[in-house]
This record gives structure tokens, C-alpha cells and sequence, in this order.
């Protein structure tokens, strides 16, 4: 079987989406300042008003390694307009990074902020990936990155449409892989769990302004009074850095045969591989429920263990004010 590398000495060329902010900028930088310059980035983003982070970022590999364009994910005109000023230099690699959370009680979300989040997560990595399907096929070369999440493993309470839109992805990956490596291209999903960039940010923001209609008071008080404090302490206790995650996805686009799934996160994974222990969900439902209402300090004391175990103990706890 082929290498997963490009043509002997020459980059390669990889498309990142989403590179203003978070995983995919730190990604796109590290590629383009690679010690061996094995790839020349083409970074993209939706609003080029943003790019100065990701340019003061670049330094040098700016205009060398590393070329900013615009790509909007739900826009059909803005990818093919992309794709075509790629033309010449055919892609080897495609990293979905874009990608949208939302969070809270079911009823409360609206029809059109679900479609959005599935707009930009699945159906926008789909388009990218039907449309540079025939050039990688016709070149018999190609890898195609999907950053997925733990919660395209595994559902995490009121998260439900962010963790179907994932799980899309998942399936979605999971059956391109069969076909495309008769053509030695390859699929990868990355599944980190917590990492701390704006995503969380944006979340908290998504609560403050929303008034919960059509949630009755029961589901309101877990939400707000129960799974946000403990999802704060999962992202201080368990949170990785986009540098984590930058070095993790260079690392599967570095490797000659790479896999079809990468986690990043080992103190997660006991989590996600609950439902493989018991196939009837029972363990995992229970687990979760467990962790989330029944022990409730202890759960705290565990996050804390596990934080001291993870060598962070002495990571200064931001207290809200
Ligand atoms: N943070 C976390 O805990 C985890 C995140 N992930 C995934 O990692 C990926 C990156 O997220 P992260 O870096 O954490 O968060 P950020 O919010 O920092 O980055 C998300 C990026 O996606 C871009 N984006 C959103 N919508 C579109 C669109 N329509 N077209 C193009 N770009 C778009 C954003 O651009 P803009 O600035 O214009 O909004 C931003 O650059 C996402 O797919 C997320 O689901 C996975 C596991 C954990
Ligand atoms: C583990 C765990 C929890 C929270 C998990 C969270 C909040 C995970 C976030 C993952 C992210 C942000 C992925 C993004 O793609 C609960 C429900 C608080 C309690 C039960 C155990």
C-alpha cells in the first residue's frame, strides 16, 4: 500500500477549515512552521476580517507555507470558489475542522439553530468532501480529516443535537473509509473531548442571553444548576489545549498508514468505552446519571483526583467572581 506522503520532496498540500480561531488556526500554524516545510497550508476561514490572529500567528510561513483564503462551510459558492484557486496545486489533504456547538434543554432550542449547527458541522464537511473526492480518486492519493468529538461517540446530557451532528460525522466516515482506500485515500476522525478555545465561550454566551422557552422548571434547574457547573469543571479538570490537538491531528496527517479513529484525550476514553462494556446502553445511561446528579461531590472530589493525576493540581482555578 502507498504512503499516505506526498510525491517525493514536494509539499503537500492540506485545506484547513475554520482556521480563525482555536484548533484550526494552532493546526494551520504547525503545519506551515513544520522543521521539514512537508506542507504548504491553504488556511481558510468564513470572515476574512479575522485573520489577523492567524497571521500574527504565521510569522514568517505567511505568503511561504501558508495561504489564507475565505471558505465559508454552508456556502456552495464560496467552496467552489476556493477550490477553484486551488486548482494547480491539487490537495492532499483536507482537514473539517469548522464547526459549530450548542447546548441546553431540547425544547428550548429553536428548528433553526439546529439546522445550522447541522448545516455547518455535517453537511459542510460532506459538500468539501464530495467535491474533492474526484481529484484525490483521479491521483489514486489523498487523506481526509474529520475533526469529530468524544460526543461523536458518545451523547453527553444536553448536548443532544451537538452530539448528533457528530455522530453524523462518525457514520458518515465510517463507510467512506471501505471505498476510498481501494484508492489509497484515507479517512481520519479526531475525537478530542474538552478543549479549551472560544467553543466553550461561545456556549456560555449561547445561555446567558436565552430565556429557555417551552422548558419547564425540573429540566431548567438541571441544566443551569446542575450540568453547567459540572461541564465547567470537565473543561478545567479534563480541558486539552488546541496546541494539544494541533500536535495530535499533525501527528495522524505525519503517519504512513493512517487510522480511521484518533481520541486525544486518555482521560476520557474510559467514558466513551462504556458502551462497547455493555452493547444494551445500560451502563452508560446509569454512569452518566450517576456522575451527573447522584454524586455529585464525590464527582467533583473525582475531577479533582484526576486533575492531580493529570499533574495539573497546581493549575490556578479561575473562581467566577
Ligand atoms: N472545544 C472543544 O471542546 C471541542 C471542539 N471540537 C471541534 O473542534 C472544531 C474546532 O472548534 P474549536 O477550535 O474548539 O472552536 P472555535 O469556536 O475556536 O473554532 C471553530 C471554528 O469554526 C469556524 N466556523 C464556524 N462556522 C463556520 C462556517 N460556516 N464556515 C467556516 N468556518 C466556520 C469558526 O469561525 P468563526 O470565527 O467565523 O466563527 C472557527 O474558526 C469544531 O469542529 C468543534 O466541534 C471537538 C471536540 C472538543
Ligand atoms: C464527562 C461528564 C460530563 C460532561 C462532559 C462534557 C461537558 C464533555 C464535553 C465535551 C466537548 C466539549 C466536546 C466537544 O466537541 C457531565 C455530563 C458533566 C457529567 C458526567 C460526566
Amino acid at each position: 500500500m502507498a504512503r499516505a506522503e506526498g510525491p517525493e520532496g514536494h509539499p503537500r498540500t492540506v485545506l484547513i477549515t475554520g482556521c480563525s480561531s482555536g484548533i484550526g488556526l494552532h493546526l494551520a500554524v504547525k503545519l506551515a512552521q513544520d522543521p521539514q516545510q512537508r506542507y504548504h497550508v491553504i488556511a481558510t476561514m468564513r470572515d476574512l476580517g479575522k485573520k489577523e490572529k492567524l497571521e500574527a500567528a504565521a510569522g514568517e510561513a505567511l505568503g511561504q507555507t501558508l495561504t489564507v483564503a475565505q471558505l465559508d462551510v454552508c456556502s456552495e459558492d464560496s467552496m467552489s470558489a476556493c477550490l477553484s484557486s486551488i486548482e494547480e496545486r491539487s490537495l492532499d489533504v483536507l482537514v473539517n475542522n469548522a464547526g459549530l456547538g450548542i447546548v441546553g434543554p431540547l425544547e428550548s432550542l429553536n428548528m433553526a439553530d439546529i439546522r445550522k449547527v447541522f448545516e455547518t458541522n455535517f453537511f459542510g464537511a460532506v459538500q468539501l468532501i464530495k467535491a474533492v473526492l474526484p481529484s484525490m480518486k483521479q491521483r489514486r492519493r489523498g487523506h481526509i480529516v474529520v475533526v469529530s468529538s468524544v460526543m461523536g461517540l458518545q451523547g453527553v446530557v444536553f448536548n443532544d443535537i451537538y452530539s448528533a451532528s457528530k455522530f453524523a460525522l462518525e457514520g458518515f466516515c465510517e463507510s467512506l473509509a471501505v471505498q476510498l482506500l481501494r484508492f489509497n485515500i484515507f479517512v481520519s476522525l479526531v475525537e478530542p473531548g474538552p478543549v479549551n478555545t472560544d467553543f466553550e465561550a461561545k456556549l456560555v454566551a449561547q445561555v446567558s442571553k436565552a430565556d429557555f422557552p417551552g422548558t419547564d422548571p425540573d429540566t431548567l434547574s438541571y441544566f443551569l444548576d446542575v450540568y453547567l457547573p459540572a461541564s465547567k469543571d470537565i473543561f478545567q479538570t479534563l480541558g486539552q489545549s488546541p496546541e494539544d490537538i494541533a500536535q495530535a491531528i499533525a501527528q495522524v496527517i505525519g503517519s504512513a498508514q493512517p487510522s480511521l479513529r484518533y481520541q486525544t484525550n486518555a482521560l476520557y476514553t474510559p467514558l466513551t468505552a462504556l458502551k462497547y462494556a455493555d452493547p444494551s446502553g445500560d451502563l452508560s445511561v446509569h454512569t452518566f446519571y450517576r456522575l451527573l446528579f447522584r454524586c455529585q461531590p464525590l464527582f467533583r472530589f473525582s475531577l479533582c483526583c484526576l486533575r492531580c493525576l493529570s499533574g495539573n493540581c497546581l493549575r490556578p482555578r479561575v473562581t467566577p467572581m
